[in-house]
């Protein structure tokens, strides 16, 4: 458990009581208890279909619980109405869609929910919005159709219009995923400023690669269950090596957690589309 400097335990941002998901009747989450204390910035890992999405859709409600429980900032989800707190960057969703809307215009759309009912956006809103581009490097681009950006610029307008709206608490599904290397350099600087500002963060990714400096913690997905909770997984032997092609987490030998878990040879199988 996490302790605060004060002795006492971090309070819980997330924590999920043995969730149960199934679709269709097939069990897509197999009874996954998690608890992650404000503050923290963990990595979700796992291999494609092992129930990533849906644990970041079960703890924001969006899915269903067959069984379990979820509390969020130690309320049941069923009672929480304090998604103010919650920034939520969903899976390959590109910003602008069919509509011509402008960078700022999409970001502005964060702040929404911040405003008060009917009101117009004021000095504040602006000032969110002009951080929340500045942080994710795309100011210059505020004027620009987010159609005419990468696919890599467009994850970050998604993850500025999260920010725009000042949460504490983020769940990002894959914002690594399809971005070119300068904007994951920005996203990886983002992250960075929000564990630093002591913001929760919990995100879905295929590979460590340059958020390994960032994460603190790793839950990895098998199955549908946790079959690892801990130290992020070193990248290590022949995937190291300078040429390789990606960095698949593997297990540390040496990390204690690794050694306490289910099945340690089996512990991180990755697979990255496209690319093996
Ligand atoms: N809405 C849905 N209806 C039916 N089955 C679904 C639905 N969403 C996901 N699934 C299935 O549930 C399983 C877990 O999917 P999920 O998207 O949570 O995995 P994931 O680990 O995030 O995978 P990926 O890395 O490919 O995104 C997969 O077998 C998937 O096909």
């Amino acid at each position: 458990m996490s302790v605060q400097s004060s002795g006492a335990p971090a309070p819980l941002a997330f924590q999920t009581v043995d969730a149960r998901v199934a679709y269709d009747g097939d069990l897509v989450l197999d009874g996954v208890s998690v608890d992650i204390p404000a503050g923290q910035t963990v990595a979700v890992l796992g291999a494609n279909g092992s129930g990533k999405s849906t644990l970041m859709r079960a703890m924001l409600g969006i899915v269903p619980l067959a069984s379990g429980e979820i509390r969020l900032h130690g309320t049941p989800l069923r009672r929480f109405r304090d998604w103010r707190r919650i920034g939520y960057v969903p899976q390959r969703l590109t910003a602008g869609g069919g509509v011509p809307a402008t960078v700022r215009e999409v970001v502005s759309s964060g702040r929404v929910a911040a405003r008060r009912r009917l009101s117009l956006p004021g000095r504040a809103d602006r000032v969110a919005v002009d951080e929340a581009l500045e942080a994710v490097g795309l100011a210059d681009r505020a004027g620009a159709s987010v159609r005419e950006l990468s696919g890599g610029q467009q994850q970050r307008v998604l993850i500025a219009r999260a920010l725009a709206g000042r949460p504490d608490t983020f769940v990002m599904d894959e914002p690594m995923a399809g971005v070119d290397a300068e904007s994951q350099g920005a996203l990886a600087r983002s992250l960075s400023r929000l564990r630093a500002s002591g913001s929760t963060v919990v995100l879905v990714l295929h590979e460590l690669g340059p958020l390994e400096d960032v994460i603190e913690r790793a839950v990895v997905l098998e199955g549908g269950r946790v079959v690892h909770d801990g130290i992020p997984p070193k990248p290590s032997g022949e995937c190291a090596r300078p040429g390789h092609e990606h960095q698949h987490p593997h297990p540390d030998p040496n990390a204690p957690e690794a050694a306490e878990s289910q099945s340690p040879a089996d512990l991180i199988r990755l697979e990255v589309p496209g690319r093996d």
